[in-house]
């Protein structure tokens, strides 16, 4: 598969010395929703801003649909649509002058129709003539998207885009999201919200202290590192673990009548049949059990933990 976009050798150091992206490689391919994970201060906005021309690389090279971002800085920014995490200005322009404005700086000859509909999906067509000074914080974050979507991008960068925002609006933005995806739009999403990324991702890259970890199919990734847990509620609470269950990963919990048995679950041999012949041996019964699987975010966890 293609990649749309291809860093190789990324660095960024700041002016105060901070090497905020050291050696970044990362290809992202035609048409998916990559989601770029990591703790406070790891290097997504610098990241992001740097394939966006707004953050000058200090080393490396990025490709946007194989321009150079600098050399070729007009063709790759004309690809591109920023969400950021903020709107700075406290404009008396309407929201429709503006989103149309927006399209103008990229030369683009006008198209009301076009503009309307991103209006429409975003639920801001009855804004439209609404000051951006008055409008809602909520509606400012749509007026972001509207005005990123406005030059018809094929990538499009979500800096943390459902940061506090409510339930409604969030719908609103995956909604969206999900149309640009089925007409062919690149989708690269910063998020503290990993169940999000976990819903709507294809692909994972979690990026710490300024260098890519990981990159993987979301599928793969909680294949591969997913951890399986089964919860057994006892009929009667255990002191503690008899010696002959020592062998299993167990833990006792709630005072002794829970049991809660940790295991891999891409194992063949996960030891649960083992498990329970041990128990009925020691004559240990249960009234209830659960299974739980690791989700995305316990797996991020133990990734930064490991790494840092
Ligand atoms: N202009 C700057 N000068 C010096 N250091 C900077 C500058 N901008 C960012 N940094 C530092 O670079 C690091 C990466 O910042 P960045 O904003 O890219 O992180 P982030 O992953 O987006 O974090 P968050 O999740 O908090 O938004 C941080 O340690 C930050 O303090």
């Amino acid at each position: 598969m293609d990649p749309v976009i291809s860093i190789q050798s990324l660095e960024k150091t700041y002016d105060n010395g901070f090497e905020a992206l050291k050696k970044v490689e990362l290809e992202v391919i035609s048409g998916e929703i990559l989601a770029l994970l990591g703790p406070n201060g790891a290097g997504k906005t610098t990241l992001i801003s740097t394939v966006c021309g707004i953050v000058n690389p200090t080393g490396g090279k990025v490709t946007v649909g194989g321009y150079d971002i600098i050399h070729d800085y007009r063709k790759t920014r004309q690809m591109i649509g920023l969400v950021p995490q903020e709107l700075h200005t406290e404009s008396f322009e309407t929201v429709w002058a503006t989103v149309n404005f927006s399209r103008g700086l990229f030369g683009l000859k006008p198209n009301p129709e076009y503009i309307e509909g991103i209006l429409k999906d975003l639920s801001l067509w009855d804004k439209k003539d609404t000051k951006i000074m008055q409008l809602s914080g909520g509606m400012k974050r749509r007026l972001l998207i509207a005005k990123a979507l406005s030059h018809e991008p094929t990538v499009l960068f979500l800096d943390e885009p459902t940061a506090g925002v409510d339930v409604e609006l969030r719908q609103d933005m995956w909604r969206v999201v999900e149309k640009l995806r089925q007409n062919g739009v690149t989708i690269i999403l910063t998020t503290h919200y990993i169940e999000e990324a976990e819903e709507i991702a294809d692909r994972i890259a979690i990026i710490n202290n300024g260098r890519i970890e990981l990159v993987e199919r979301k599928d793969e990734l909680m294949r591969k590192l997913g951890r399986k847990q089964l919860t057994l509620e006892l009929r009667e609470p255990l002191q503690s673990i008899p010696d002959n269950l020592a062998d299993f990963n167990l833990e006792l919990q709630a005072e002794g009548s829970r049991l809660v048995y940790d295991y891999d679950a891409t194992q063949s041999h996960t030891g649960i049949a083992g498990l329970m012949q041990a128990l009925s041996e020691q004559g240990i019964a249960f009234k209830d059990l659960a299974t739980r699987q690791s989700s995305l975010e316990d797996i991020f966890i133990d990734l930064i933990k490991e790494s840092s």
